[in-house]
């Protein structure tokens, strides 16, 4: 099966995976928020982009606002009409409007801005980065310029029951340096240092 099969047949069960997790402990994203380090923030911050979560997505208003609270400048995704993904800034408050698929999402007379954080919803994540999202390639494009504009850090947002042992990885997927659940931090960047070295058979610990 190609990875690209692969990919597709993945989000189905995952969304599953994820629905359940979600079912199971809906306040999880209070959770997350308390137990995100705020090092993150002092480090790559002050621009912080979030998301509005969409089905069972974890929740990463309670998150965003903390973050705001310790003065983060907050922002979120925008689709453009030429299918693009910005990001413009937001805080509590801020008019929003209907976008494509479902989303609600900043104006386009809301200032784009080029977040130094990035909080990215996902349907799951592995130990060394690897990320699935919906698979239309919003973030992995974006990400990838951001990326090569300067430095930027991507932290992942999820339920520890979307960390699993291996992804399928494709050239064009833009990796995690970190991820939060609500079990806490999962360092990612130090995984990808090790792997060159003893291999990753050490598996990821969620501190
Ligand atoms: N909350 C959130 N905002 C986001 C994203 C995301 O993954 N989550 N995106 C990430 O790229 C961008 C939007 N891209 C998207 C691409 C595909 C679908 C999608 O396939 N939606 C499903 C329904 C999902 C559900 O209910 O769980 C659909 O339309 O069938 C949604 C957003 C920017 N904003
Ligand atoms: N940097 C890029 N430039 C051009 N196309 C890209 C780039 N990154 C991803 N794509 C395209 O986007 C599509 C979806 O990518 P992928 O399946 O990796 O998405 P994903 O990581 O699951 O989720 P998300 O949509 O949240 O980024 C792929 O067909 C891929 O070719």
């Amino acid at each position: 099966m190609s990875t690209g099969d692969e990919k597709a047949a993945l989000r189905r069960e995952l969304k599953t995976l994820r629905e359940e997790a979600h079912a199971r402990d809906p306040d999880a994203g209070e959770t997350l928020a308390s137990k995100f380090p705020l090092k993150l923030l002092e480090r790559y911050g002050p621009v912080v982009a979030g998301y509005l979560p969409i089905g069972s997505e974890i929740d990463p208003l309670p998150l965003m606002e903390r973050l705001e609270a310790e003065g983060a400048k907050l922002a979120l995704p925008r689709l453009e009409t030429d299918g693009s993904m910005t990001f413009r800034a937001w805080s509590q408050g801020t008019d929003l409007e209907d976008g494509p698929m479902g989303l609600r999402q900043p104006l386009e007379s809301a200032d784009t801005v080029d977040p130094t954080l990035v909080l990215m919803p996902l349907l799951a994540f592995d130990g060394m980065g690897v990320r699935i999202g919906y698979g239309k390639g919003h973030y992995d494009r974006t990400l990838s310029g951001l990326r090569e504009d300067g430095r930027v850090f991507a932290c992942g947002l999820g339920f520890h029951a979307q960390m699993l042992d291996e992804l399928p990885a494709e050239p064009h997927d833009q990796p995690l340096d970190w991820a939060v659940t609500e079990r806490g931090s999962v360092p990612i960047f130090m995984m990808r240092t090790f792997k060159g070295g003893g291999g990753r058979d050490d598996g990821p610990g969620a501190a």
